[in-house]
Order: structure tokens, then sequence, then C-alpha cells
């Protein structure tokens, strides 16, 4: 896939990728709660994708979150190695030249007590890898994931109430906070080729919602059912929504799980290094994704039989994707 930066004309961003206030969804009543809920419903069938604002996620949690994750990868190689990430336990640190050449990364979920942990073997259900030092890493980052939660669920409960569903619809199935958060820290100039113009190829997400926080560095851009690449730029005080495949089969295809890609912004100061983190909010393991009657087509059926969580993780991971992501670069 091409990045933006080689098209000539750049799509229209402020009109392509809506912003949504979640304000009214939070405090206001039916009606203004209604409105809110079609547009995030509308933006997840038409592109995949929104700005979300007033996402009640505090703005010092994210800084801290971005302060922690840079002191993180700044840490001597050695240090980080000794949380890796592995096939089997899927929460860790991932090198450099590992998944990617352009980047290292970051994984971790909830905190799970030791019965869990054997109850089920799957990657994703596997105990956090911590330093021991600071202490600061391991409780921002679990508050900042707490909070992510608490925002996903509201997200899926306006599309719940659009799709004229129960409300609690789709977030009972993700009490169990079985998400995952992903940091990226994507190289900067000295280490790069300038013929290199991807920093992580076109994919799906594989759950239902991910939340995209860019700090500082853009790069994110979409690429819409008609082919066209749009840039997702910084926009202050939001955070950038995606539709993932879970949640698309979910719906019958209604919800579209819009591809992305992370290009290179070429600037006069060269290329830049480049912190994200993405939130992958996915169901319970044992949650059933079957299609409510409300999404099926016009001649009452369903396009996908329905199927568990975990079934179609390991499916997905069967046919080569990883895990959450699938990649093609
Ligand atoms: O770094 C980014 O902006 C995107 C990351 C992403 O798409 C992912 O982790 O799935
Ligand atoms: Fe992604």
């Amino acid at each position: 896939m091409k990045s933006s930066n080689e098209l000539s004309q750049k799509s229209n961003v402020s009109t392509a990728i809506p912003v949504i206030d979640l304000h009214l969804f939070l405090v206001g009543d039916t009606e203004a709660r209604k409105v809110i809920a079609e547009q995030i419903a509308s933006a997840l069938q038409e592109i995949g994708c929104f700005y979300l604002k007033n996402h009640d996620i505090p703005t010092t949690l994210i800084a801290q979150t971005f302060a922690q994750a840079k002191s993180f990868f700044a840490l001597p190689l050695e240090e980080k190695k000794q949380l890796a990430l592995t096939e089997k336990c899927h929460r860790g640190y991932i090198p450099m030249g590992m998944s990617s050449i352009l980047s290292e990364q970051f994984y971790f979920g909830r905190e799970m007590k030791p019965e869990e942990l054997d109850a089920v073997d799957h990657p994703f259900h596997q105990p956090n890898q911590w330093l021991q030092n600071p202490p600061e890493f391991r409780e921002v980052m679990l508050q900042f994931f707490t909070a992510c939660h608490a925002s996903t669920l509201k997200i899926l409960e306006a599309l719940a109430i659009a799709l004229n569903l129960p409300e609690s619809y789709f977030a009972d199935l993700h009490s169990e906070q079985n998400h995952a958060m992903g940091l990226h820290h994507y190289l900067g100039t000295s280490e790069l080729s300038q013929a290199q113009n991807i920093r992580l190829g076109e994919h799906t997400d594989g759950n239902t919602i991910t939340y995209l926080f860019q700090h500082e560095i853009e790069g994110l851009e979409l690429c819409s059912k008609n082919g066209e690449i749009i840039p997702v730029p910084l926009i202050p005080d939001t955070v950038v929504v995606m539709a993932g495949e879970i949640l698309q089969r979910w719906t019958n295809d209604q919800v579209y799980a819009t591809k992305h890609q992370v290009a290179i912004p070429f600037t006069s100061q060269g290329i830049q290094p480049r912190y994200s983190f993405a939130f992958f909010a996915s169901p319970n393991n044992d949650a059933e994704i079957a299609c409510p009657d409300n999404c099926l087509n016009a001649n009452k059926t369903a396009k996908y039989p329905p199927i568990i969580t975990r079934d179609f993780y390991h499916q997905r991971n069967n046919q080569n994707k990883s895990l959450l992501i699938d990649s093609k670069n």
C-alpha cells in the first residue's frame, strides 16, 4: 500500500474522519445520548474510525503514560529483554527486529489471579511481566488500562443503542477486561533508510474496538472502503477509535473493520522517533460472537456462524495472522 506521503492529493481529513464528542452521551438524557450513539454507529459503519473527544480518560494520565513508556524504552536492551514476550505468553517486550525492524513494543493486560491462569491456556491469558523498578511504570499502566476499559464500554453501549439492542448488549460481554495494551516505539532518523516509508504495514485489528493514542508525531493512515488513503493527523485531546474484525463479524458486516498502517512523516527535522499506544478492547474469552437479530440481512440470514472469542483468535492465529493485528509488511 502506498503512503499518503506519495499521493499528490491528500484526502480532506476534516470531513473524512468525524470528531465525536462523548460528553452528552456521558451526562445527557435519553434523546441526547441517542444522537451521539447514532453519530458513533454511523462512523463505525462508514469508515470504521472516528476521533473521540471528552473520552473521560484524564489528560494527565495519558501524559504520565507516555512519560513512563519513553523511560521504559530508554532502558538498556538487556533489562527489557528480561520481559521477553513469547508465542505462548503474549505479554511483555518485543525487541526491534522481532515483529518489526522498525519498532520495539511492550504488551500487557489486566493483572490475573493465579487460579485464573490455571483455568485457561491462551497466550492472552498470561501473567503480565514487569520490571521491579520503577514501580510507577506498572501503576500508571494499569490505571491507564482501567480508564481505557471504562471508556471503550461507552462506545460499545452507544453502538448497541444505535442498533436498537439493549444498551449493555456488547459491553456485558467485555466484563472480564480481557483486553490488551500495546506500547510502540518506532525508530528515529539515524537508524532508517530514506527509502523506507512505512513503519507498520497495512492491517486490520482482530478485536472489537481499538483506542489509538499518537504522541507528538503522527503517521497513522486509514485505508477507506474504496481504497483511498486517509491520513489521521493529531487532534489534541482526542483519541482515535477504530473498529476491529470481531465487531465487524458480530454486526454481520454492518461495522467496517478499518484497514490502517503507519507511515513515516518526513519533516525538515528528519525522521523523528514515534511513540503510540493501542488499547485493544476484546470480549470475554468464552463470549459467543453471534449476530443479533437486528443485524440480520434482508433475507434474515447471518453471514457468519456464531463463534466463541477464544476460537476466533485461535483460527486467526492459525491463518498466520498475529494474535491481535494482521500486518502484511
Ligand atoms: O502506531 C500506530 O499508530 C498504530 C498501531 C497499530 O495499528 C496497532 O498496534 O495495531
Ligand atoms: Fe492496528
